[in-house]
């Protein structure tokens, strides 16, 4: 699946939107990628996912446990183990932090990989590497929809995507006048329900 594919099927799902977006970050940016557009579809997820899963497997090899950041990795990493042949499980935010909860193990010799939906800043994915770290050493690298950093976020492990864009995003007290001028929205789940990170 090329780039301007896996846009396409962002831009076809109307997962591609315009305004003023306070990021998980907290930086500013005026574009946004609604993932849950997309994974509202399952068979458009299955064809971005078949693809995601080939190309990590075409990188890391063999894989038998996929672990991504609840909520919005959720479904990607789901759909993304089915094509691996791989277990499905998840880390979520308790008092802010991520950790594997609900009696979620990985077996001590499994392959790991972290899927992620969308990665900014790649602050989710360390946060999800870091909590992974107290039940496995054996994460082989991490796997993304989209890539909007421009290929600078570092996770400590290698990243890969299915695209790499270079999105603006500023911080709240550098913005463009244009952006500055519209009111800010906040799509995602940190930070809800009182959680403190
Ligand atoms: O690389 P980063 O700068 O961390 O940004 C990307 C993260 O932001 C979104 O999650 P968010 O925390 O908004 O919540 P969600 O998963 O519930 O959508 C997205 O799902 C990634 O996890
Ligand atoms: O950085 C984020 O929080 C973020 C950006 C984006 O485009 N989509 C998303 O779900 N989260
Ligand atoms: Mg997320």
């Amino acid at each position: 699946m090329t780039q301007d594919e896996v846009l396409a099927e962002f831009r076809e799902a109307g997962a591609l939107l315009e305004g003023h977006f306070i990021l998980t970050s907290g930086l500013r940016s005026p574009v946004f990628l609604q993932k849950v557009f997309v994974f509202q579809d399952p068979v458009r997820t299955e064809r971005l996912c078949r693809a995601l899963a080939a190309k990590a497997e075409a990188a890391f090899g063999k894989i038998d446990y996929v672990v991504s950041p609840a909520v919005g990795g959720i479904v990607p990493g789901y759909e993304t183990a089915r094509h691996l042949g791989a277990k499905a499980i998840f880390v979520e935010r308790e008092n802010g932090a991520f950790q594997l909860r609900r009696g979620f193990t990985i077996p001590a010799d499994a392959r790991v990989l972290m899927v992620e939906d969308i990665v900014t800043t790649g602050l989710s994915s360390r946060e999800c590497l870091a909590a992974l770290a107290e039940h496995t050493s054996h994460v082989v690298g991490a796997a993304c929809l989209i890539d909007r950093s421009g290929g600078r976020a570092d996770l400590g492990v290698k990243l890969i995507s299915l695209a790499q864009l270079d999105i603006p995003a500023y911080p709240a007290d550098a913005l463009p006048p244009e952006l500055a001028a519209l009111p800010p929205i906040k799509p995602g789940s940190r930070g809800i329900q009182g959680a403190k990170a």
